[in-house]
């Protein structure tokens, strides 16, 4: 993985391809550090409030080349994490020339508010593009002194089976967790939001079979 800021373009007479990837979720869920983890190799200590930022990073796809347009966005609202692990919820995008919508990546921090809050909003302006859940900060279900404090509040970490819970519920197609801080799984979520961003571009392009059988409309 480089870090690269070129645009699309043709490059040993081989056109390559962009995709575009936004990440969204709660504020202070994770998502910054996880793009710049992925694309600078940079872990931010400390905690800044992101408005908006455009990340490139270029990838080896096969034989392909792809470059990845990475958006962040501002979390906003300051909502609280109720569990040290983030549940994200992840929406991810399809390729792109500069006018096409995303192929997005939403993160969230509770899977309560994932269902609530985050999914409905993909749904609704990112209707079919594949979309990944995302659980953040792994590392947190370690720290003994979070899950004292999470205790003595009556709750507990998301555990992985209320991640892929949330994913069906949410409909979402995959469920994933990371440590941005410790680059657990960082690359294995981008390989796989690359991978179903070229499907759901391939199967868009495919002519709709037709099946013989009457609509309802
Ligand atoms: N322990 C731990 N902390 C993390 C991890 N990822 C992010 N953090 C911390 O969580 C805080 C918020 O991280 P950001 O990446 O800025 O969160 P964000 O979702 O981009 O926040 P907004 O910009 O407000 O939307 C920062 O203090 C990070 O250092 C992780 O994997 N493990």
């Amino acid at each position: 993985m480089t870090h690269n800021g070129s645009v699309a373009g043709h490059s040993s007479g081989r056109r390559r391809e962009e995709l575009k990837i936004v990440i969204v979720g709660d504020g202070g869920c994770g998502k910054t550090s996880l793009l710049m983890v992925y694309s600078k190799g940079d872990f931010p200590e400390k905690y800044a409030p992101s408005v908006f930022e455009k990340y490139i990073t270029t990838v080896k796809y096969g034989s392909r080349e792809i470059i990845l347009n990475l958006y962040d966005t501002a979390g906003g609202g300051g909502r609280t994490i109720g569990g040290e692990v983030t549940v994200s919820l992840v929406e991810k995008l399809v390729a792109q020339s500069s006018s096409t919508p995303s192929h997005s990546v939403l993160l969230q921090p509770a899977v309560s508010a994932a269902e609530d809050v985050w999914y409905p909003e993909v749904n609704h302006f990112c209707r079919g593009v594949p979309t990944i859940l995302i659980g953040c900060k792994t590392d947190l279900r370690k720290d003994k002194e979070r899950t004292r404090k999470l205790r003595a509040l009556g709750q507990t970490p998301i555990t992985y089976i209320q991640g892929e819970e949330t994913k069906r519920q949410i409909n979402a197609d995959l469920y994933l967790e990371c440590s941005a801080k410790y680059r657990e799984n960082v690359e294995d979520i981008f390989r796989e939001a690359t991978k179903r961003a070229l499907a759901g571009i391939r199967r868009a392009r495919q002519p709709r079979k037709r099946s013989g059988s009457c609509a309802l409309l």
